[in-house]
């Protein structure tokens, strides 16, 4: 068990397990992304872990960019999804893989897809490590899933409570 601030976690997915995860979604993006120079769009900060792993087992040609949008306070969205970095590159007519380190309410991806539509990018594509289910509200397909979870805040592999636990190599749920 480990605690953040005031509240309490216990372990819940495995290293290994997430592993297991980033290996499946990265398999896939290697097959269908091979010889189309995408760009990885990771959304900051959550997103710097799993982005770090999938593009280091990408094999073809591809660029990297950052964007970083914010909307949870403690352990709950504020439904407020605000663009704190924005682009600093066109994406006109590329390719975009966008990596997420979690898919929940789907507020994020309504944003960011308002963005990428503004840019006329060719096609996007989403790549999350975790994607809650019964929390999702949205109607954009989420192609590459690592893990369907249920709904429970988590912590850990770059996800946070209020700024802590984004380091923990492995990811704990509320107790
Ligand atoms: O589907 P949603 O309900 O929008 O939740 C998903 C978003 O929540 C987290 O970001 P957060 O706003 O906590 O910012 P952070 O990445 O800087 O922690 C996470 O990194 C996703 O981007
Ligand atoms: N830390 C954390 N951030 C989130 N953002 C959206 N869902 C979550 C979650 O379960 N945990």
């Amino acid at each position: 068990m480990i605690k953040l601030h005031d509240l309490e976690f216990e372990p819940y997915i495995s290293e290994e397990e997430i592993n297991v995860a980033i290996d499946k979604v990265a398999q896939k993006l290697n097959e269908d992304y091979m010889d189309a120079n995408p760009i990885f769009l990771g959304v900051l900060n959550g997103s710097f872990m799993f982005a770090t792993e999938v593009i280091k087992r990408f094999s073809g040609d591809c660029e990297v960019s950052f964007v970083k949008l914010g909307s949870y306070e403690g352990t709950r969205t504020t439904g407020n999804v605000k663009t704190l970095l924005g682009l600093n590159q066109s994406l006109r007519g590329r390719k975009v893989i966008l990596l997420e380190d979690i898919v929940d309410t789907g507020n994020t991806l309504e944003e960011i897809n308002k963005i990428l539509l503004k840019e006329e990018v060719a096609n996007y594509e989403v790549a999350t490590l975790f994607y809650k289910p019964e929390a999702y509200k949205k109607e954009f397909n989420i192609k590459y899933r690592g893990m369907e979870i249920p709904n429970k805040f988590i912590v850990g592999y770059g996800l946070d409570y209020d700024g802590l636990g984004r380091n923990l190599t492995q990811v704990y749920k509320l107790k």
